[in-house]
């Protein structure tokens, strides 16, 4: 079954969003940030970029609607929340109509309406939408890196995935090419099941340059730039025993993915604290892009490597079909499929290390 139309609408949802969110990284105001319940940051971008994304595959796809997305509008009921509230409509509003694809205005109400949209439970019948709005929220309020993340669930299976990441250079980031002059960033990654990983840049203008690392070795293994998301000893003591010399690339969100699909590096290791639920939209889009890696196009180059593989830290394949979360053991693995089986090795001796010296 082929998924083009909805594929073409998520890649303009989230290109859309990006553009949203940049011009709020660009200059963002301290009221801009609240904190959730949960005590994680939250922006207009974030519910800006919601909202839109959910207006316009609405729009698209209005039979049998379902998404699940990480924000709702329980705090911009609140009183005092006005004013964001407008602010937001307005965000939404203009990047609506920047391209001159869309005429429409919509009211506070609407934005409302459409962020709470994302509320469905998901599971393995039928069609959903999954979105993180702004994948890295920490990553967009220190400057750096972050992703707007749409895939699409069918019947459990994620069966396409878009992350459109607005910091990353759209030149290989770790290894000999670290120091490209080329320092152009925005890169759109997109995959199809059974249709390979693509790349082209948000903006549409320029060419493509990808690099391949040929020696996973010397390459770079990525996790997160947050400490607390990821436990940076363990991968330490992972890369140690695979001989990983490089030192690791922290980064924020699912950007990580999509650079490793292009081949910056061999291997991401997510390993937080017990306790932690992973939730779909964290990983879904980063994951089909990553699996589709042993076709990778760009504008200019094709390469061809051992395909990419994702699992959590027992070697089960990740399975989006049981709602919101993903019941995982531990955490999530990734590499090629030829590295996979020493860097499972390397993990498991990890963990049976580090719980016989707690
Ligand atoms: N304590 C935590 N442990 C692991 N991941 C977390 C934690 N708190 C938030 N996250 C989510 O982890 C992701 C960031 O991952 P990374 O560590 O790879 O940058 C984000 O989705 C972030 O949510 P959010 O979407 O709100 O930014
Ligand atoms: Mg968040
Ligand atoms: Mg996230
Ligand atoms: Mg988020």
């Amino acid at each position: 079954m082929s998924y083009d139309k909805e594929l073409a609408a998520a890649k303009k949802a989230a290109s859309l969003a990006a553009r949203l969110c940049q011009k709020v990284q660009k200059v963002l105001l301290q009221s801009d940030v609240q904190s959730k319940n949960n005590r994680s940051p939250v922006t207009v971008a974030d519910y800006g970029s919601q909202a839109l994304v959910s207006f316009l595959l609405q729009q698209e796809f209005p039979a049998g609607f379902s998404l699940i997305a990480e924000e709702d509008s329980k705090d911009l009921r609140k009183d005092g929340a006005q004013e964001i509230v407008e602010r937001i409509t307005k965000l939404v509003n203009d990047s609506l109509t920047s391209d001159g694809s869309y005429s429409v205005t919509l009211s506070t109400e609407d934005v409302l309406k459409a962020i709470d949209s994302g509320k469905s439970e998901g599971g393995s019948e039928g069609r959903h939408w999954v979105l993180d709005p702004i994948d890295g929220t920490k990553g967009f309020l220190r400057g750096d890196q972050y992703a707007v993340a749409l895939a699409l669930l069918d019947r459990g299976k994620v069966v396409l995935g878009v992350l459109a990441c607005p910091n990353l250079p759209l030149t290989c980031i770790s290894g000999a090419d670290r120091h490209s002059p080329n320092n152009e960033v925005g890169c759109l990654f997109f995959a199809e099941v059974g249709g390979g990983t693509y790349m082209q840049p948000l903006d549409g203008s320029s060419t493509v340059q990808v690099s391949a690392v040929e020696n996973p070795e010397e390459a770079s293994f990525f996790e997160s730039y947050e400490a607390a998301h990821s436990m940076h000893d363990l991968s330490s003591l992972i890369a140690q025993k695979l001989g990983v010399k490089a030192p690791p690339v922290r980064m924020d969100s699912q950007v990580k993915y999509g650079a490793l699909s292009r081949g910056d590096g061999a291997i991401y290791i997510r390993l937080p604290r017990k306790g932690y639920r992973e939730k779909i939209w964290d990983h879904a889009a980063g994951s089909i892009v990553v699996s589709g890696m042993d076709q990778f196009h760009s504008v200019c180059y094709f390469l061809s490597k051992a395909g990419g593989v994702v699992t959590d830290a027992a070697g089960n394949p990740l399975d989006f079909s049981r709602g919101r979360y993903l019941d995982l053991d531990t955490g999530i693995i990734v590499t090629n499929q030829k590295l996979m089986p020493s860097l499972f090795k390397a993990v498991r001796e990890s963990l049976e290390e580090k719980a016989l010296s707690l």
